[in-house]
């Protein structure tokens, strides 16, 4: 026997890619495609497991794979919380040995390809923009938790952006700036109010478009004296505006773009040619919760640019 301490573990099977197509009208020729990528993740009595190779509480790893494809055919997928939640609700309730279940999906947009000619819709293009993301937590002790969020959605104001006034030390060469690009790659998580996840109502794509709308418009909006403000702007703005969100937390990469010195070829650089470098990156990350939540978004997930 070992002397050592079995900590925190879970097991389940990662990166199940599911695609579901729904077809309606009366004819079902309008078709509805869902793209997906569902990882699930088990905790509960597990010690024998791991110290005995006693199997007795194991629910295999392929059952949890084959349960994500036969859910999606008996439930469908109205959303990723939603799919998540009927999933997570389910493992812990249907085995005495899972005390807490967590499901991870992202999503992967599509875009129907409109031709007017023709009354069938089954064509799209992926769109090239963000990931969708979602983890739902459930646990026999405390209950339902819905992190929402997005990731590899990147934006740039080509002006409006100024960064001055900061500490100047022996090693900094960095010159103010005051008018420069401010480009970043969004990850954003967004924690849901547990009335929201209790009700079997809520309209999770509907409260995603806000949330995603509404942070754009701030970055949009916002002059910024730094990428910390306009973090700062963006997630205050959710807050504002969506009800059911009770905490945000972002993680922006300062995508620097420099002015390229054309001296060299006897050319005025007018804030006009920028070299884009892809590393290495200011990292800015932050977390924006209403008075009196207690925040529950990991702060340590290594997020690169
Ligand atoms: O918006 C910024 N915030 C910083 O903290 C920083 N540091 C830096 O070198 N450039 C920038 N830009």
């Amino acid at each position: 026997m070992s002397n050592h301490v079995l900590a925190q573990n879970q097991y389940g099977k990662a990166e199940n890619r599911i695609v579901t197509v729904t077809r309606k009208g009366d004819d079902g020729a309008w078709h509805e495609i869902r793209d997906l990528n569902v990882s699930v993740a088990l905790r509960g009595e597990y010690r024998d497991v791991h110290l005995t190779g006693d199997n007795g509480n194991c629910l295999p790893t392929d059952t949890t794979k084959n349960t994500v494809y036969a859910f999606a055919k008996e439930h469908g997928v109205d959303s990723p919380e939603a799919f998540g939640i009927l999933l997570a609700r389910h493992f812990v309730s249907s085995q005495k040995v899972i005390h807490e279940a967590q499901i991870r999906i992202e999503e992967y947009a599509w875009e129907r390809i409109s031709v007017p000619s023709r009354k069938e819709q089954h064509s799209f293009a992926r769109k090239g923009q963000e990931v969708r993301t979602a983890q739902i937590t459930y646990s026999e002790t405390t209950g339902l938790q819905v992190l929402s969020g997005l990731k590899e959605l990147t934006v740039m104001n080509s002006t409006n952006s100024e960064f001055h006034g900061f500490i100047k030390d022996r090693y900094t060469t960095l010159r103010e700036a005051y008018d420069r690009i401010l480009a970043t790659k969004v990850t954003a998580r967004w924690a849901n109010s547990a009335s929201a996840a209790a009700d079997a109502e809520h309209d999770w794509d509907a409260s995603y478009g806000k949330v995603r709308r509404h942070m754009l418009e701030a970055f949009a909006e916002t002059y910024s004296y730094s990428l910390q403000q306009t973090l700062h702007a963006m997630a205050d703005r959710v807050l504002d505006h969506v009800s059911t969100v009770n905490e945000v937390r972002l993680n922006l990469p300062n995508k620097h773009h420099f002015l390229v010195d054309l001296e060299p070829f006897g050319l005025k650089n007018d804030n006009e040619v920028y070299f884009a470098a892809d590393r290495m990156y200011g990292l800015i990350e932050g977390t924006i919760h209403r008075q009196g939540v207690q925040p529950v978004i990991a702060t340590s997930d290594w997020i690169t640019a």
